[in-house]
């Protein structure tokens, strides 16, 4: 066989010039994630999906799952990056919906700083001093980041929290299992830093990261529909006593047939109106109503989140991140 990734037959152009318009209706949404979906998990020797139980990657998740089980393929693994600050009901919402669809998970998380923010019993925003970090860390900081201080912040949304807390173990984990594809909830209208992303996206300099491809079936979803094809084709299609044609609910009273909150593959944090979910920290809810029933087109998803940090996408996209 040949080496990788020259045993490929991808199109690193598709999506090109293309915006989530070009796909004007739900089911031309879908098609285009399913095709992308099965020419990934077919092409790929050893791919991998990124999960954290948001919706993004639960609706890609859905898709690999669909695709998986009705052409006999095999379902990759999942790969959830622990950054140390997640909501601790979207851990629990990953292990209670890994367990109900026999999911492989993977848990990465970078253990040197894991060890150094339990030693010291830090707290979001404290600070770390680099000197007490190993020689990846260390590299990484010094290196790649060029970072010149002698300490940062034990935060996310910054460059080189978000570099270390994710994109260190997700190059670590893609090293780890040998992942030649990895497929991930990236759409086009989430971040400038995303618009010209393609459906095959490769990340093949070994300096930066362990070369390997990203696929991205979900790119020509806008938050919209993202909820519509919750409602209508993921809930629906996974929860077999909801209503077969689909229901939108008001809240997580109004569900059908004596459905309950735990019985949907929905984090309660939309249900709570939360818009996203990146971190304990960073992420505020923008109103009370659920999330899919907020003004999506005129306000922000990412109002919660650390502007700081969208800021940074660029650079922090360049070194590896999603
Ligand atoms: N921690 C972690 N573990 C596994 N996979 C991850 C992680 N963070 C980002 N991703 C993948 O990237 C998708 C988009 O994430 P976000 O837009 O929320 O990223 S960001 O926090 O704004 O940087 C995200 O989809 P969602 O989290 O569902 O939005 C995943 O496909």
């Amino acid at each position: 066989m040949s080496e990788f990734p020259d045993y490929l037959d991808v199109d690193y152009t598709g999506g090109e010039g293309e915006s989530p318009e070009d796909y004007p209706s739900l089911q031309h949404k879908i098609e285009k994630a399913i095709e992308v979906t099965r020419t990934g998990l077919e092409e790929y020797e050893n791919p991998a999906i990124m999960w954290t139980g948001g919706k993004d990657s639960t609706l890609t998740l859905y898709f690999v799952k669909e695709v998986a089980e009705k052409h006999g393929l095999e379902m990759p693994p999942a790969v959830f990056l622990d950054h140390y600050q997640h909501f601790d009901e979207l851990i629990d919402f990953v292990e209670h919906w890994a367990d109900e669809w026999d999911l492989d998970v993977h848990f990465a998380r970078n253990e040197d700083i894991g060890a150094y923010v339990e030693e010291h019993d830090l707290t979001p925003g404290d600070e770390i001093e680099i000197s007490e970090l190993n020689e990846q860390n260390r590299h990484h900081i010094r290196n790649i980041l060029e970072y010149e201080e002698d300490t940062f912040p034990f935060l996310l949304d910054t460059y080189v929290g978000n570099h270390l807390l994710k994109t260190v173990p997700l190059n670590n984990a893609i090293e780890e299992l040998d992942i030649d594809g990895i497929v991930s909830g990236v759409r086009w209208d989430e971040q400038e830093a995303r618009a010209d992303e393609t459906f095959f996206s490769p990340r093949h300099d070994p300096e930066i990261y362990p070369p390997h491809d990203r696929i991205q079936p979900i790119l020509q979803f806008d938050e919209r529909a993202v909820w519509d094809c919750f409602w209508h084709y993921v809930v629906p299609d996974t929860v077999e006593a909801y209503p077969e044609e689909g229901y939108v609910p008001d809240d997580a009273d109004d569900l059908p047939n004596g459905l309950t909150q735990d019985d949907i593959p929905v984090s309660p944090k939309y249900f709570a109106g939360f818009r996203s979910l990146g971190s304990e920290v960073s992420t505020e809810k923008s109103e009370d109503e659920p999330a899919w029933h907020q003004d999506l087109e005129n306000t922000t998803e990412r109002a919660g989140r650390a502007q700081d940090k969208e800021d940074l996408m660029e650079r922090l996209r360049d070194l590896g991140y999603m």
